[in-house]
């Protein structure tokens, strides 16, 4: 046996090669194994990565590489998944039920949504598929529209071009949560073999756009309709349905991103096509600048974000930070709302300025772990929830899941009502800091290739956690260690400490808060010296 090519690796390979119901992926694997056994350097590192899964079900479902083995996406590992979550729903008394599936435009997508149906189908599920790529908001609003008893979307989101994803909701129209996801690994693991489970067409194409855009031309979104936009898919599949949702809001001067507004599982013009990273929306500020807009929006891939830009100060074009962006909404959301008893939620790694301005609002305010499948869990009488991932619910009402169409829908009436009160964005997001102080946020990510460094660094940091930060002394929280978040805290000070469920990264999550008692200038310069010192520190602990 060559070196580093244990037994068990070969076997659990030749194993995974005959129950491979494509060809393509079992030819893959074949290929690779070969290598091993013919000892060509790395190729026994490379079986052994492909054979490390199963995928589990992390922040948003499943993600991972488009490629053969269990540690990757491929038809096997889609058949095998909805093999086991077909038994979980009968499980739980909703054989027969409806199930809804949809599907971005990535590399496998089609593939994956196909197997997806024909395996529920063949289960006796009434299966009903969405007729192309559409957003993710549209998916999760058709779980509740057809009254399903699932729906699952074939996604990676913002990811790398490379990876694709599944991402599951359950009846009550949000992505699941334990012990759901626990049970389903343990349906999953119990499906004898992949290649046997059953398969038959017949899924029903159902178009829930119309319903969908009427719900959300009728958002509240105020009467000034004088506003021209620049907004971007980035090559996702959001152009044609943000563009419908603001026009049937009256908003029409519309200009989109042309090079970005196909399709394109490639994304040939972004490095990453994730709107929090430097650089992914630099054409969409430059069209901003160009066409001369008063607001930018920028979709993630699968449109369930929404990051705004607006001009500053200086007459150049920035764009809004997730916290900024759901305080603008949230401040205005709470100020609208007609209902009596309102909840806003946002999560434990987001500002905590939305908690100032629900109690100044006397509403109810919750914190979530990291995801929408918490917030909209949040409690009842939600009515606007949001993380600093970009992600917002202005709808709670019909999206259990953020929305970045209906999020741009409600943003252009805010700004084109503040536009016409001769005011911007950034003026409300001063007057909020000179109440409530300033809070800057920020964010450190650092992405490994082996994901044993990020698990490395968070044992370290518990066993000896920092004890000041940017010249700050704090405290360690070891914050529901299940969760595997910590938390320290200083005067002025927050940092959260988590892996990212989506992608392998280890993120770090700075909050620095100053009081406006000498000048906003003043106070923002003094966060933001904080801010800077924190986060040479954090970057320092995490190399
Ligand atoms: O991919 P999307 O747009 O669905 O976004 C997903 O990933 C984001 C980042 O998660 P993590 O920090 O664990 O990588 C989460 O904030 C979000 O709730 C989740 O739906
Ligand atoms: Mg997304």
């Amino acid at each position: 046996m060559p070196k580093n090519l244990t037994t068990e690796l070969r076997d659990a390979a030749y194993r995974w090669i005959a129950d491979d119901p494509d060809h393509a992926t079992s030819d893959e694997l074949q290929r690779i194994l070969a290598c091993a056994l013919g000892q060509e350097p790395g190729a026994a590192e490379e079986l052994a990565d492909r054979m490390a899964g199963p995928l589990e079900f992390g922040t948003a479902g499943l993600r991972g590489p488009v490629r053969a083995g269990p540690n990757g996406m491929n038809v096997a590992v889609v058949t095998r998944t909805t093999a086991g979550v077909a038994d979980w729903l009968a499980a739980h008394g909703h054989a027969g039920g409806v199930v809804v599936i949809g599907r971005d435009a990535r590399h496998g997508s089609e593939a994956f949504a196909t197997a997806a149906a024909e395996v529920l189908t063949a289960a006796g599920f009434a299966v009903k598929t969405l007729p192309e790529p559409l957003p993710t908001p549209l998916l999760a609003y058709s779980v509740k529209h057809y009254g399903a008893v699932a729906g699952i979307q074939i996604t990676a989101s913002h990811n790398p071009p490379a990876d694709n994803g599944y991402k599951l909701y359950d009846g009550t129209g949000g992505q699941i949560v334990p012990p759901s996801d626990g049970e389903i690994e343990r349906a999953i693991h119990a499906v004898p073999a992949a290649v046997s489970v059953p398969r038959a067409p017949g899924a029903e194409v159902v178009d829930p756009r119309a319903a969908y855009l009427a719900e959300v031309a009728a958002l509240p979104h105020g009467s000034a309709r004088e506003i021209r936009i620049a907004a971007t898919a980035l090559h996702g599949v959001g152009a044609e349905t943000v563009r419908a949702a603001l026009a049937g809001a009256g908003f029409t001067d519309v200009h989109l991103v042309a090079a970005q507004s196909e399709p394109d599982a490639d994304f040939p013009t972004v490095s990453f096509p994730n709107p929090e990273e430097p650089g992914a929306t630099d054409l969409l500020l430059a069209l901003a600048s160009e066409v001369d807009a008063d607001l930018a929006v920028a979709l993630d891939p699968d449109a369930d974000r929404c990051a705004l830009g607006v001009r500053d100060r200086e007459g150049g074009w920035r764009m809004l930070r997730g916290d900024e962006t759901g305080v603008l909404l949230g401040s205005h959301l709470l100020s609208t709302t007609d209902s009596t008893d309102p909840l806003v939620a946002t999560t434990i790694v987001s500002s905590s300025l939305l908690g100032e301005l629900a109690k100044a609002a006397g509403a109810r305010y919750a914190e979530t772990l990291t995801g929408f499948k918490w917030l909209v869990r949040a409690g009842e009488g939600l009515v606007f929830a949001y993380e600093e991932a970009l992600g917002l619910c202005v709808n709670p009402g019909f999206v259990r899941d953020k929305d970045g169409i209906a999020a741009a829908v409600v943003a252009a009436g805010l700004a084109a009502s503040l536009k016409a009160e001769g005011r911007s964005p950034l003026d409300v997001l001063d007057e909020i800091a000179v109440r409530h102080g300033v809070h800057l946020t920020d964010q450190v990510s650092l992405r490994v290739t082996d994901l044993a460094v990020r698990g490395k660094l968070m044992a370290g940091l518990r066993a000896q956690p920092p004890s000041a930060l940017g010249g700050v002394p704090v405290t360690l929280e070891d914050l529901l260690p299940d969760a595997d978040v910590l938390r320290l805290r200083g005067e002025g000070l927050r940092v959260v400490i988590r892996p990212s469920g989506t992608e392998p990264k280890l993120k770090a999550y700075l909050q620095s808060v100053q009081p406006v008692t000498d000048g906003l200038a003043a106070a923002r310069e003094t966060a933001a010296a904080r801010l800077a010192a924190v986060r040479a520190d954090i970057n320092a602990l995490l190399s």
